[in-house]
């Protein structure tokens, strides 16, 4: 006689059928439930008016990990044309106007409405009168040299990470400024340099100084001025290849803070500057516009500034890199002797050479990489200390993952609050992983489910046998 078998009756069909219902009904809300929402973006907007331009950055991140996983990056830049934002002193309304064409620019994007809406804030605000918009003031050296830090090594995700961090050196037209933790350096022997920062729950102590009038346009205007104190009519200048030569209006020269009270008593109206092309007499002028004697702490950068020794890997950006980049320095596991060897050809090359072999640069900046190079170079291993060994920790950099290394995105990332003090909570379980363990669970249950329905065990051994 055949003994029926126990998997074919109808409460297991019907607990099979039950079973497979709830294993379905039960990914599907997993899978429904927990979707991820539509990624939305929030949109920061920084203008930064600087001594020689001002530009428009856009900063994109996603709305719902504002301060978690999500990095905020950089989706648009605008240089605005013409001078910086003090060559509209005489006529303000054109600095609104200046800022139009960066505007429309930014307008025509394809970009979600978010963006558009946001721009229309800014268009009317902006437009309105140049000094009305509210979100603006000026930034002192220290918050200038300190968001840079912030956006180096937040970009480089050191922050969350709790990683080593890397100093900021950035070289504006009228400003400089170096920024880094040292662990020399607690902020007791120099107050005025130092900010404290608590980010994702590691406490930072950074050593910050901007030198005012130390950026490379007031930089060559010092030197300039050291060299007509005078009242010369005739300068020949090491700092410029040889064979140039320009007429130079004494009044425009000190037209600036940085050297207004320099101007000698009696001066013709201009002057003929002569470029002689010399490297190591370039660098005798540079090293002039600093004062190395003055410190009243136990050490000191220039000018009596304290600084501690310089620590770490570096991030230099704005002219240091324009600069490095155009004299192929970059590389700076180059020794400091061969950079100087170059820079020495550099500046020895005829002017005219120069010019044939660049025909696209503009002539001011052209003219000017002789000095610039020589001032970089003097500023950082004489005036901050940098050894051929910490020379080479540095890295000249424009951008960093496609976001420009500046001030601007640290800024922004202070004002929103988005860099938490606090380390964020370890990340909730990805979709995929709770889907997966939720169709995994469901499965085991219903197999267990089915494995207590079966016969019991012993009754295995007494199958059903023909005789
Ligand atoms: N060679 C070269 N120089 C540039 C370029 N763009 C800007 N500069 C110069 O580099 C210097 C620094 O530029 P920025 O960082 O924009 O300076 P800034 O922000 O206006 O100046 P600060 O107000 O002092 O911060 C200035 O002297 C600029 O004239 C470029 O593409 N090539
Ligand atoms: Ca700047």
């Amino acid at each position: 006689m055949k003994e029926k078998n126990p998997w074919k009756t109808p409460v297991t069909i019907i607990i099979t059928v039950i079973g497979v219902i709830v294993i379905v009904a039960l990914v599907t809300v997993a899978v429904l439930q927990n979707k991820p929402l539509l990624q939305k973006y929030k949109y920061g907007i920084v203008l930064d008016a600087g001594s020689s331009h001002t530009a428009l950055y856009i900063y994109k991140w996603p709305a719902e990990k504002d301060n978690n996983t999500g990095r905020a990056e950089q989706t648009h830049v605008c240089k605005v044309k013409g001078g910086g934002i003090s060559s509209y002193a005489a006529d303000p309304s054109k600095a609104g106007e200046s800022l139009r064409a960066c505007i429309g620019d930014a307008e025509r994007m394809e970009n979600s409405t978010a963006s558009d809406r946001v721009f229309q804030a800014v268009k009317e605000t902006l437009e309105s009168s140049p000094f009305s918009y509210q979100g603006a003031r000026i930034l002192s050296g220290q918050e200038e040299g300190a968001f840079g830090w912030v956006t180096v090594n937040y970009l480089d995700d050191r922050l969350k990470q709790g990683l080593e961090t890397t100093g900021a050196l950035d070289l504006g037209g009228a400003s400089t400024q170096i920024s880094f933790v040292s662990d020399n350096f607690d902020g007791s022997e120099s107050l005025m340099n130092s900010v404290t920062f608590r980010l994702y729950g590691n406490d930072y102590n950074l050593y910050t100084h901007s030198f005012l009038c130390y950026g490379k346009d007031q930089a060559q205007r010092l030197a300039l001025a050291h060299q007509t104190q005078s009242g010369l009519e005739k300068i020949l200048d090491p700092c410029f290849n040889p064979g140039y030569n320009r007429i130079q209006n004494y009044s425009v020269l000190y037209d600036s803070p940085c050297v207004s009270n320099r101007k000698p008593q009696t001066a013709p109206t201009s002057f003929q500057l002569t470029g002689t092309g010399n490297y190591r007499e370039c660098q005798k002028i540079v090293r002039s516009i600093f004062n190395f004697t003055t410190c009243k702490y136990s050490r000191c950068s220039f000018n009596g500034v304290f600084q501690p020794p310089v620590q770490g890997g570096f991030g230099a950006f704005s002219a240091y890199y324009f600069v490095m980049d155009f004299l192929n320095l970059t590389d700076t596991s180059m020794p400091l002797e061969t950079v100087k060897e170059k820079l020495t050809s550099y500046c020895s090359t005829p002017w005219d050479q120069i010019k044939q072999q660049h025909q696209r640069v503009k002539e001011k900046y052209l003219a000017e990489y002789c000095f610039s190079g020589t001032y970089i170079l003097t500023l950082l291993t004489e005036g901050y200390n940098f050894t051929s060994e910490s020379y080479s920790k540095i890295k000249f950099i424009k951008k960093i993952k496609g976001s420009d290394a500046g001030w601007t995105l640290g800024y922004m990332l202070n004002l929103t609050n988005m860099i938490p003090a606090e380390a964020p909570d370890t990340p909730l379980l990805p979709h995929a992983g709770y889907v997966s363990i939720v169709t995994i669970m469901a499965i085991l249950l219903f197999i267990l489910f089915i494995l207590s329905l079966r016969p019991v065990w012993p009754h295995c051994s007494k199958l059903p046998q023909v005789v």
